[in-house]
């Protein structure tokens, strides 16, 4: 009765080899047949495959709309990587499946991260799925007799970004989600939705990033699918379309594989095997030998045409077609349904996959989910960018839809119809300057790899970067040549002569590229290109403070150069680390977004990038704020720096930071006025900016061969410097607002001011001033402050908002309220976009989920909501009270207990709490 078709790696492959009958289930083909065939695929595939090291690869002959650019996003432990694995290795691109508890996986390939089981770095890798080759033929997609094909029947691209899944590595995740086109988040079938999933759910909701929810590790004892199932709408707020059941042999028995409500089928694996070996039984078949299991697979088809009904009008059609039979409509028009609906931004459909990846068993068919149902390149939402300070869709900007105003450098525009003239004479510029624009890149991650360098991973989004064009970085300002490209797989790359749009690759050589930077390449020779050209920024997104320091110390002096050396690559593979010097001490202070971060930082230093050094204590990152205004205090720098002569003055004014209030003086004297690390620095040269015109070398008051960009760095390089060490705690300053004035008469001194002289008299002036508020008013001490989400049992539910609320200092906000976590937004826009999206919550008793083991069948049960899903708390506790929280809240909640957090502010600290923390600063730990 069973049909046994053991073949491997090609399940997507398999299924789709069949001849499909119409109605969404397989027709049984000539014994052998198939088995002979799909062995004869896996074979060139193989040897499709193992060409790619060798043999030259490019991406002109692959269609964008056979690329699927996805990742996985999960809590912590879910099986991420367990489950990459598996998909390399049914794709035929490993030959044995790597085991995350032996650290023997192919994408955490750090030491570090095979030491510690986790994944840091976000690993790109390419496969192609079903296997074999992706050629330029276009899709197919309906067969002789007119019926639908499903894409899964031709080989596809996936380009894979392993996304971390530590809290710690926020922005790592951020980064990596920017560049997808969807994405499969995995749900751990024991634990159902966690704080950290809801937390990487809303990141990705930021994006608009369309999904399909995989629920792993459903073999484990206590696993509950249902519940998961009914916690993926109340906590998620989606839809889920529940498009497999778990099957639990005779009901209750152990776990052996998945009942399909897309194609009414049973697929199962056997225990023990390494899952290439999938039997098949179409619903009759079940009937005979799993009748309660057909049953429910029968409710899944009818709960899941319904949901796809209350959105999407076509299946309406489909189900009229077939005479109000929910079992006839077929599969081929549910997945069509399904993938309008995840396409679709204004649904809350997200189809949803169950399997054990540990024991092999689910992941051929949610890797055929990925190419059905996530969209190509071209389908996924327009990527935000910024230009000019517009923001808005890349192709609106390409198509000319996107007004841009090009940026002026002055804040405060002129008035009138001058104005409105030179205004529509900048439009013009900019669409001719769009017109130039030839590739536009994001460098996602910057990885130092020993033996090839240091590889930065572009995703490509318009044009083709090609091998030797000159980048324009738009985030550092300066131009790069790409002198070498690579397709990566794994550890393993190809070179290439152009990476197109849509596309993941790899450039070699760049020098000074970093994680998040845009690059942009031009028609032309010109070094810069035309403005706005060069404030082209992809998906910027807000990095917030970091609030954990340490020091690091050469072993050496002469060991020195190259911990320095070390710690710049680290910072270009992460920008979220800051590096700075105490020019005091002259200690090198590293600071990052929590323990971990750090730790994992000091062994990539220490261990991957063997520096010679070592690093002090992990410590939390006070701040230190002015009570108060300074008077205007005036420096003027005179001395030799390095056998030249510098002369320059600079007059500066510091006063505490009131965010919201608009700062007083913006006019045309105005050269910059941002926000840095918590504080906001003015430079004001009155007279010098009236002479400034387009041209910006021309200005009669600039010292002699220096432009307004290097002008404006050198003062605010100075600024940042003082503020870098406050004048009572030498803590780094926040919430400050520093105005620098240079008066072009008198504090400029022609060939005598140098960019070194006007940045130290810009710190001299910057430091004075703060020493000045420290005599005045005074600056107090600032503690981080958290945004923390906890998740418990209504057990112990009392007990964890005791102890938050009365030893931690804690402030409950909510319980149960599903909070978006600040400072996992991506930018301003992408926030507003969140909170206009206030949708009703939804009713997890009206959402379809098949009974748990034990439990009594669901349909028309109500389940009382307090039990099927935890408690969430959501309170703000300083920083200082979570350090080594996890272990408490272990003991507090019998292990169960889980939480995230996020910065949320800096704080004024009471004077007793800054005494407490000064002596134990002082006195150690
Ligand atoms: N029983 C069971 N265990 C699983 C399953 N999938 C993963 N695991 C185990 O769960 C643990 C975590 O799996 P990983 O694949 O490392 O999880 P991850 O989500 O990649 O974790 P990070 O890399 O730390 O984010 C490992 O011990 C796995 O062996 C499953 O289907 N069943």
């Amino acid at each position: 009765m069973w049909r046994e078709v053991k073949v491997a790696a090609t399940y997507g492959g398999m299924l789709h080899t069949f001849p499909w009958n119409g109605r969404g289930s397989i027709v049984a083909l000539p014994p052998g047949d198939a088995l002979y065939e799909l062995q004869l695929g896996l074979r060139s595939s193989y040897t499709h495959l193992r060409g790619f090291s060798t043999t030259s690869a490019t991406w002109q002959t692959e269609t964008l709309d056979r690329t699927r650019n996805i990742g996985i996003i999960a809590h912590i432990d879910a099986g991420k990587t367990t489950t990459t694995e598996r998909m390399l290795f049914y794709s035929g691109f490993t030959r044995r499946i790597g085991d995350v508890d032996e650290g023997s996986t192919v994408t955490d390939f750090l030491p570090a991260e095979r030491a510690r089981g986790i994944t840091i770095q976000s690993a790109a890798i390419t496969f192609h799925w079903p296997p074999g080759e992706v050629d330029g033929s276009t899709l197919q997609q309906t067969g002789a007799d007119g019926a639908p094909i499903p894409r899964s029947a031709s080989p596809h691209t996936i380009n894979l970004i392993d996304t971390p899944g530590h809290a710690d590595f926020t922005f790592e995740v951020m980064r990596s989600l920017r560049i997808l086109d969807g994405a499969v988040c995995i749900l751990d079938g024991v634990a159902g939705v966690e704080a950290q999933t809801e937390q990487v759910w809303n990141q990705a909701s930021t994006y608009k990033i369309p999904r399909v929810i995989y629920v792993n590790k459903l073999d484990r004892d206590g696993a509950a699918f249902g519940r998961t199932v009914r916690e993926v709408s109340s906590r998620l707020g989606v839809y889920p379309a529940v498009c497999q059941i778990p099957w639990f042999q005779g009901g209750n028995g152990p776990f052996v594989g998945v009942a399909d409500a897309i194609h009414l089928q049973g697929l199962r694996w056997k225990e023990g095997e390494d899952g290439r070996a999938v039997k098949m039984a179409d619903l009759q078949q079940l009937e005979a030998e799993e009748p309660s299991l057909a049953q429910e697979l029968r409710r899944a088809r009818i709960a899941l045409v319904e949901l796809l009904s209350e959105q999407d009008e076509a299946i309406v059609e489909k189900f009229f077609e077939c005479d109000e039979d929910h079992l006839a409509v077929s599969s081929a028009d549910i997945i069509e349904s399904l993938r309008r609906c995840v396409l679709d931004q204004s649904s809350r459909i997200v189809p949803l996959f169950a399997g054990a990846s540990f024991r092999n068993m689910g992941v051929q068919p949610l890797l055929d989910s990925i190419v059905n149902l996530l969209p190509s390149p071209p389908e996924a939402p327009d990527p935000e960018v910024s230009i000019g300070g517009v923001k808005g869709g890349l192709r609106r900007l390409l198509s000319g839809d996107l007004i841009v105003e090009q940026s002026e450098q002055a804040t405060a525009p002129s008035k009138g119809k001058q104005h409105k003239k030179k205004k529509s004479a900048l439009q013009s510029d900019s669409k001719d300057a769009i017109s130039k624009l030839q590739s536009c890149a994001l460098a996602f991650k910057v990885v130092n790899d020993p033996k090839r360098g240091v590889l930065v991973y572009v995703r490509v989004y318009s044009g083709s970067l090609d091998r030797n064009s000159l980048l324009f970085n738009t985030n550092l300002h300066l131009s790069e040549r790409a002198p070498r490209l690579l397709k990566m797989y794994a550890n393993d790359a190809v070179e290439v002569d152009s990476i197109p749009a849509g596309h993941i690759g790899v450039v070699v050589g760049l020098k000074q590229t970093r994680t998040g930077d845009t690059l942009v390449s031009y028609a032309g020779n010109k070094a810069t290109p035309p403005e706005p050209l060069t404030s082209l920024q992809l998906r910027p997104i807000a990095v917030p403070p970091p609030v954990f320091f340490t020091s690091v110390e050469p072993h050496s002096l002469s060991e020195e150069k190259r911990m320095q050396e070390s710690l710049a690559l680290l910072l270009r593979e992460d920008p979220s680390l800051h590096v700075t010097m105490d020019e005091e001490s002259g200690q090198t202070l590293l600071s990052g977004m929590g323990e971990l971060h750090l730790e994992i930082a000091r062994d990539r230093l220490i261990n991957d990038l063997k520096a010679k050094a070592s690093m002090g204590r992990i410590e939390i990152g006070y701040r230190e704020s002015a009570l108060g205004a300074s008077n205007p205090i005036t420096k003027i720098f005179d001395k030799e720096v390095a056998g030249r002569k510098g002369k320059a003055g600079c007059m500066a004014v510091v006063e505490p930071l009131d965010e919201d209030a608009s700062p007083e003086q913006v006019d045309q004297d105005t050269l910059l006025l941002e926000m840095y690390d918590g504080n906001r620095i003015i430079i004001r040269a009155p007279g010098l900016q009236a002479e400034h015109s387009r041209d910006e070398e021309t200005s009669p008051f600039l010292p002699p061969g220096m432009d307004l960009v290097t002008f404006r760095a050198a003062l605010q390089n100075g600024a940042m410097a003082a503020l870098a060490r406050g004048p009572q705690f030498v803590f780094p300053m926040h919430n400050t607002q520093v105005t620098l004035t240079v008066d072009p008469t008198s504090h400029l001194f022609g060939n005598e001011t140098t960019a070194s002289a006007l940045s130290a008299a810009a710190r001299q002036a910057t430091a004075a001033a703060l020493k000045d508020v420290q005599a005045g008013a005074g600056t107090t001490m600032m503690e981080p402050v958290m945004n923390v989400i906890i998740s418990v049992d209504e057990a112990s539910l009392g007990s964890v908002v005791h102890d938050i609320s009365s030893s931690r200092g804690g402030h409950i906000i909510s319980l149960d309220e599903e909070v978006p976590l600040p400072g996992t937004d991506a930018s301003p826009t992408s926030q507003s976009a969140l909170e206009e999206e206030q949708l009703p919550p939804i009713d997890p008793n009206r959402v379809y989920a098949p009974p748990d083991p034990f439990e009594t069948p669901s349909i028309g049960v109500e389940i009382p909501v307090s039990t099927a899903r935890p408690r969430t708390i959501t309170a703000k506790v300083p920083l200082k009270e979570m350090v080594g929280y996890l272990k408490h809240l272990r003991s507090l909640t019998a292990g169960r207990g889980t939480f995230v957090m996020s910065v949320d502010r800096f704080e004024n600290m009471s004077s007793q709490r800054q005494k407490a923390v000064l002596a134990e600063l002082r006195g150690g730990f």
